[in-house]
């Protein structure tokens, strides 16, 4: 049987699944269900606005959004819906994802996206933020994150350095 999707990781072109994907990997190693799929603000509003619109209602708890370039794929989901929105900037080809990084943090009060780091790193910390909110309501999941936790500190342990 497949669970029902909590969290919803939304790009804007499948050229972002690269980035995203590292979310994804997160949320697997999590035991989270999700549903992922390509959305656009500027190619797909119609679609954008619809899936937004009935995420809560589909069962969904948060919504991971990642966009490069004029990023406007977070802001617009979390303005059409209550839901919290993490937002990830993928590096962009001509800017290097400082215009993803603007376009996303910088909304208006009362419309809020968390925004995490430009790329790969920023798209598993949301991944983890994602399990984190989750995590409030749910004790085996704080169990889980608090050993994923303990693993990266024996690992910075264990480092060795010539
Ligand atoms: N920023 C957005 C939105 C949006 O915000 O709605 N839709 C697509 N894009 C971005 O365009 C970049 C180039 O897309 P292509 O590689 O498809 O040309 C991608 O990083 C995508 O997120």
């Amino acid at each position: 049987m497949v669970s029902q999707a909590v969290v919803g990781v939304i790009m804007g072109s499948s050229s972002d699944w690269e980035t995203m994907k590292n979310a994804c990997d997160i949320l697997d190693a999590m035991d989270i269900p999700y549903e992922k799929k390509v959305i656009s603000a500027h190619r797909t509003p119609d679609l954008m606005f619809e899936y937004a619109a009935s995420a809560r209602e589909r069962g969904l708890k948060v919504i991971i959004a990642g966009a490069g370039g004029a990023a406007h794929l977070p802001g617009m989901t979390a303005a059409k819906t209550t839901l919290p929105v993490i937002g990830v900037p993928v590096k962009s080809r001509a800017l290097n994802g400082i215009d993803s990084l603007m376009s996303i943090v910088q909304m208006p009060a009362g419309i809020p996206v968390a925004t995490v780091a430009i790329g790969d790193s920023g798209a598993k910390n949301a991944g983890l933020l994602a399990a984190q909110i989750l995590s409030a309501f749910d004790e085996n999941l704080k169990n889980r994150l608090e050993a994923y936790r303990e693993s990266l500190a024996d690992k910075a342990k264990g480092s060795e350095l010539e």
